[in-house]
């Protein structure tokens, strides 16, 4: 309702001037404060959080809070009324000790703001749970500082700001949703940090925005644990990336690590190489549909390298660098075992199983060293004895006896030098003993893909893919070119030949579209960061790279986290409206996969989704041109979806031919920042714009076949407010 019909419009107006007279004036004595502490560190540490707390008051001074719940503990007299906001605000003049006059979203009261309903409710704190009666819901819309809305919400009303939220116009960033997240959502948010989880989220069920938010819980929860580095999210590209950077700092979360998979192998594996563009393969299976032959051999290859087993047989390529390291022979200096070759094995094998080759070679020398301190004394007699020994088997020898004293001289030199140098001496030997991996990751891998008694355990009713593994290995060793579904094994050698130190301090990583990643790719990751729990969030349905990625959650669960995580499912669609979902649904509903779950829309209505036939391709560009400039003043942004950057190519050539202004987004590294965007079906995966416009909904384009309807359905879902489709000749079986 309007603020001002409210009836306790007064109260809140009155309230609202004063908290923002208390926020500046926080703001003014911050900018005031002197730092007196002696300490350097110290104070810089104390001015970076000043500053952070500026920036959060100045945001927070328009917009500073946009809840209200009244909240009775249960056995207490005292009724609170929380104002719960961006950022929390302390009354420092209050004679009561601390009294907070807004209440951060991720506190744990505030739960009570998305989840309770008026009445008897509990939340869950440090302290352990918490009763009472919760007697009011209150809504505000604060606009540059003004209140503009006030509404008391029952189940309906949640549903009304929500509503209002879903029909705003979007740009090229995503949103926060702090005042309006939905109790299923808030559940996923707030779930506890020591438990995995895997989120399968339809298209536009919040996903992407679910885990920033969960980011930001997190680390306020555990920021006396935990500092804000030791969180990453990887995101499926720097499109992607750059789509999502507005909203950590809008929910005050800074150094949050931010990657691609791609990105965090590179910083894994040290060293230089390129990775073929992700999406090559998807184009050569899109363009080449009709070469059954191709396209099975690209899949399969696809699996085989990113599924589980993989990991299996390349455990047995290291066993047998370990073996090649491993000496046949035991160690003796100057007479006295060190180790023998037996036992070096049996440590390698069982004791230091879990350290990188690298490793356990570093802390067996150390034991050897050891050792060797140990047996100093032995060691010298040893010296003393064969030197003695040689002096007297010299002084037996009649024969050169003119050169005795000059031989037994370079004895004794020879003795004081091994008794000086033992230690130098001993560290050569041991050296030359057990030998370091010597060669690059990429060198080892480039071995591996030619060994073919490994490479047929993984083929070997697919013979004719085995010149696909010595070409990958050749393009290897001349290209330093490796794909997309290479980055588990690199990431696994790197691990256990050298080790992976640059991220084993995360303790909780966000995977978005993580539909995108096999088994093998999870399992890697696990095992680098022990310590870490993950929140997995994806959609089967939209698994356009299912040659690479998952299509069944269980098996992630079951194979790599041994059951213990959660699967939990979103099925609400936030994002477009019933029209558009009805007609996307219908055309994932066509793909047989029993692990497609279809989306509920919320009730929101719209334009139908219009399927428009023109005579030819020039038609239906000089349609969408005669159109642009009414949707431009409707819209913020706008999307032109081509099944590939071919199709998009034509699209742009004659759109600007035309003078229309719009942006190409070819690949991952594109930056998105123009109100028409123009870009390739598997580009468009997580991103969304108010109206999106298929150029190409024919049969010609989209055939029934899953990856067709995967990746159409991608195209329709992108969608918040408006979707026209135009086809030449036949619309496609899946549209119809
Ligand atoms: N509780 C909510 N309140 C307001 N808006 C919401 C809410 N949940 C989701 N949205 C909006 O729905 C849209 C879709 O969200 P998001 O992109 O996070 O979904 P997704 O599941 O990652 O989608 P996809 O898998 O299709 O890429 C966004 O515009 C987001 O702001």
């Amino acid at each position: 309702m309007e603020a001002k019909m409210h009836k306790d419009y007064m109260e809140e107006t009155e309230r609202l001037e004063y908290i923002k007279q208390m926020i500046e004036e926080e703001i003014v004595l911050l900018s005031n404060k002197t730092y007196t502490v002696l300490n350097e560190d110290v104070i810089a540490e104390i001015v970076y959080m000043d500053n952070q707390r500026m920036k959060k008051l100045e945001t927070s001074a328009h917009n500073p809070y946009f809840g209200r719940i009244d909240f009775r503990e249960r056995n207490q007299d005292k009724l609170e009324n929380i104002y719960i906001g961006k950022a929390s605000l302390m009354d420092t003049d209050s004679d009561e000790d601390g009294v907070m006059l807004i209440t951060d979203w991720r506190a744990p009261i505030s739960t009570l703001y998305y989840d309770g309903n008026i009445g008897s409710v509990k939340y869950n704190c440090p302290a352990g749970n918490i009763g009472g009666e919760l007697s009011l819901k209150r809504n505000y819309k604060i606009e540059n500082g003004h209140l503009e809305k006030i509404t008391d919400i029952d189940v309906s009303a949640l549903d009304e700001m929500l509503l209002e939220a879903l029909e705003d116009k979007k740009d090229t960033k995503l949103k926060d949703i702090v005042s309006t997240i939905q109790s299923e959502q808030n559940e996923i948010i707030r779930a506890d940090l020591t438990k995995s989880l895997i989120i399968q989220g339809v298209a536009g069920s919040g996903k992407t925005t679910i885990a920033l938010h969960r980011i930001a819980y997190l680390i306020y929860t555990y920021q006396h644990r935990y500092r804000p580095h030791e969180f990453m999210i990887i995101a499926p590209n720097k499109l992607f990336l750059q789509y999502i950077e507005d909203m950590l700092p809008e929910l005050g979360v800074e150094d949050v690590e931010q990657t691609t998979m791609e990105d965090l192998t590179k910083n894994i594996v040290a060293e230089h190489f390129s990775i073929s563009e992700d999406d090559d393969k998807l184009k050569k299976i899109i363009e080449n549909e009709s070469d059954k032959n191709l396209v099975e051999s690209l899949r399969a290859i696809s699996r085989i390298k990113t599924d589980l087993k993989y990991k299996v047989i390349l455990e047995e390529f290291v066993d047998e660098i370990i073996n090649e390291i491993l000496p046949k022979d035991d160690l003796i200096f100057e007479g006295v075992l060190i180790i023998e070759a037996s036992e070096l094995s049996r440590i390698f094998h069982e004791n230091y199983k879990r350290y990188s080759v690298l490793k356990s070679i570093k802390l067996v020398k150390k034991l050897m060293t050891t050792r060797f301190e140990n047996s100093k004394s032995d060691i010298e007699d040893n010296i003393y004895a064969t030197i003695n020994q040689r002096q007297i088997n010299l002084e037996k020898d009649e024969k050169n006896i003119s050169n005795q004293n000059e031989e037994i001289k370079k004895i004794h030199l020879e003795q004081q030098s091994r008794i000086k140098n033992m230690k130098k001496n001993f560290i050569k030997l041991m050296n030359t003993y057990l030998k370091e991996p010597k060669q690059s990751i990429l060198k080892y891998y480039e071995k591996f893909l030619i060994k073919d008694k490994f490479i047929n355990k993984l083929i070997s009713d697919k013979e004719y893919l085995m010149d696909y593994f010595k070409e990958m290995s050749k393009n290897i060793r001349t290209n330093k070119m490796v794909e997309i579904e290479d980055l588990p094994a690199l990431m696994y050698l790197q691990h256990k030949l050298i080790g992976a130190k640059n991220i084993s301090n995360t303790k909780h990583i966000v995977i978005d579209e993580g539909q995108d990643f096999g088994t093998f790719q999870y399992y890697i990751l696990r095992d680098i960061m022990k310590e870490a729990t993950f929140t997995i969030l994806g959609d089967i349905a939209q698994g356009i790279n299912y040659h690479r990625g998952t299509s069944d959650w269980e098996d992630v669960k079951q194979k790599v986290f041994k059951d213990q995580c959660q699967i939990k499912y979103l099925q609400q669609s936030y994002r477009t409206t019933v029209e558009i979902m009805n007609a996307a649904n219908e055309v994932i509903g066509k793909v047989e996969d029993e692990n497609i779950i279809l989306a509920h829309p919320v009730l929101r209505h719209g334009a139908q989704v219009e399927k428009i036939k023109k005579d030819s391709y020039g038609d239906i560009v000089d349609c969408i041109a005669t159109e642009i400039n009414k949707l431009m003043d409707k819209y913020n942004s706008i999307a032109i979806i081509g099944k590939n950057n071919q199709q998009c190519e034509k699209i742009y050539d004659q759109m600007t031919s035309k003078g229309i202004d719009v942006q190409w987004l070819k690949d991952r590294e594109s930056e998105y920042s123009q109100q028409i965007v123009l870009l390739p079906s598997y580009l468009a995966k997580g991103l969304e714009f108010d109206c999106v416009i298929i150029p190409g909904g024919g049969e010609d384009n989209y055939k029934m076949n899953k990856l067709d309807g995967m990746l159409l359905y991608v195209c329709m879902t992108r969608a918040l407010h408006e979707l026209r489709i135009y086809y030449v000749n036949e619309c496609s079986e899946l549209l119809k």
